[in-house]
């Protein structure tokens, strides 16, 4: 018979003891227990109340997701199970992805929780216009990102200064972007790469397997992150950077790189590896900045730009174009007339292989989605997105405090848009003059168009078009042109 004492009835009725190991089950059941006289000792209460408090918070969420009535103007919201962490799994696990399967449920406009943040995707070309063509009093990027981006870039640049300030910022790298100087630069990029090729240990076994001609496997990630740092500090920070750096700032990168990450984003200083190895690394380039800075102050020669966003992005592009299944034999059909000798100008002349770039950026960008921070209640115009149910159209409102983000990474692929989407084909780019690749494109470069200067020189705004790997707007790259131009010659090279 099952004997009931005071803290264990409850225990005996569904088994021994013994198999409660966990002391929080144990104490959630005296809680709960009628009979028990001391269930609410301090232990028990230690374990029970947060268990509970969780519980009673995850029930008001349910209740306020499935029960509660909806404003008008909220935009849909992803169902979560886990309030605060919301949807954080699922986005963190694979972004696109979870956009694409909240957009067949939702729609093109969505709210989910982000760490206890409110994200409202808005998909589509009308969706990437209405965040990138946003006024940045009211879409801002730098509360946004300045959580993560600070501890890895420093203080005082990008976004740890007001935007009038990042944006001269801006213009003083673009400044130097200039023809003569990327003229310049393409000489290096082949010493770089064919130094790196020729000495490095990666490529020793095919160079013994018969030079040129020898055949081998290589990391094509690393290989190209370790060519993307040599040759970015050969070019963009000096040859004293480059002589004092070696392949290994490749890791010191990805250990920065690796602090951007949405729990790194809620929480920039958590006690966590990747945090520490970010600390570490920023840490370690500082100080090698540091002395190179000191040296040109000497010299009355200022400055350098950090590198970081553009090395990730890069790199990750190229490894993307390597390994495409189609990428060898495509490139080995098509370029064979584009392997002329190097200069600036046939750099820019290299159709296949920049179609083969603009492919692998529409289907693989570095960048998931871009995100801002709601500084002011934006009405979503009904021309952009309304709620046409029951035949009403209403205006959505994106609060104060909410975070917008666009994917130009999902309007890039759908379906709607681009002929066999998820096909990799370089040639949509080249064999149709009126198609949608090309129209995508010219509305992106817009060149004969209508330029805006948000403070770092005129650009198209592009924030139209279903292609924007580099983004569009007021934080639109500066480094397209140039990207392109090394991503194909470093291709062309391999
Ligand atoms: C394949 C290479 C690259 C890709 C795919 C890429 C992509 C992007 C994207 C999507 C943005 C927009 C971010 C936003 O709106 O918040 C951006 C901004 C930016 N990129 Fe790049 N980028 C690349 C290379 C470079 C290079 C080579 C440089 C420097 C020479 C660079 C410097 C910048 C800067 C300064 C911004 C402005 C950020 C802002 O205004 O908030 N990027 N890039």
């Amino acid at each position: 018979m099952v004997r009931l004492n005071n803290n264990l009835h409850l225990i005996y009725i569904l088994g021994s003891p013994r198999r409660y190991k966990s002391q929080s089950a144990l104490a959630m059941l005296q809680l709960f227990s009628p009979l028990a006289k001391d269930a609410w000792s301090t232990p028990a209460l230690i374990f029970a109340l947060p268990v509970l408090g969780i519980a009673s918070a995850t029930v008001l969420d349910y209740l306020r997701q499935l029960v509660a009535p909806k404003r008008s103007t909220q935009p849909p919201e992803v169902f979560h199970w886990l309030p605060m962490i919301g949807s954080a799994i699922e986005y963190g696990n694979d972004p696109l992805s979870f956009f694409t399967g909240c957009r067949s449920k939702y729609g093109d406009i969505f709210t989910f929780v982000l760490l206890g943040k409110r994200i409202t995707v808005t998909l589509g070309p009308k969706g990437n216009n209405f965040v990138l063509g946003g006024k940045s009093i009211a879409f801002n990027a730098e509360d946004a990102s300045t959580s993560f981006t600070t501890p890895v870039f420093g203080k005082d640049v990008i976004y740890d200064v007001p935007n009038e300030k990042f944006m001269e910022q801006k213009r003083f790298v673009k400044g130097g972007l200039t023809m003569d100087n990327l003229r310049a630069y393409v000489g290096m990029i082949e010493d770089e790469v064919l130094n790196y090729i020729n000495v490095d240990s990666t490529f020793q076994h095919s160079r013994s397997q018969g030079g040129e001609k020898g055949c081998g496997t290589f990391d094509v990630v690393k290989v190209l992150q370790e060519i993307t740092i040599l040759t970015a500090a050969r070019t963009l920070q000096g040859k004293e950077v480059r002589a004092n750096m070696d392949k290994t700032f490749a890791q010191l990168y990805n250990d920065l790189d690796g602090g951007s990450t949405p729990i790194v984003w809620m929480f920039p200083n958590a006690p966590l590896e990747r945090v520490r190895k970010r600390d570490r690394a920023q840490k370690k380039m500082s100080e090698f900045y540091i002395i190179i800075i000191k040296k040109r102050r000497e010299k009355w020669d200022n400055g350098f730009e950090d590198d970081v966003s553009r090395q990730h992005t890069s790199s990750t592009t190229s490894s993307w174009a390597f390994p495409d299944a189609a990428f060898p034999s495509f490139t080995l059909r098509h370029a064979n007339g584009e392997m002329h000798p190097l200069t600036y100008e046939s750099l820019r002349s290299l159709p296949v292989l920049d179609a083969v770039i603009r492919e692998t950026l529409r289907m693989h960008p570095p960048i998931h989605g871009i995100m801002r921070h709601v500084r002011e209640d934006v009405a979503v115009p009904t021309s952009v997105f309304a709620d046409t149910t029951n035949n009403l159209s209403t205006h959505y409102v994106i609060p104060k405090g909410h975070y917008v983000l666009a994917s130009p990474a999902i309007s890039q692929v759908d379906e709607a848009i681009w002929r066999h989407a998820d096909k990799w084909d370089p040639l949509r780019w080249l064999s149709d003059p009126e198609g949608v690749a090309e129209k995508a494109y010219k509305t992106y470069l817009n060149e004969d168009g209508e330029k805006i200067d948000y403070g770092f020189g005129a650009v198209s705004k592009g924030t139209e078009s279903p292609y924007q790997p580099f983004g569009a707007g007021r934080h639109r790259c500066i480094g397209e042109h140039v990207r392109v131009g090394l991503l194909c010659w470093a291709h062309r090279e391999m």
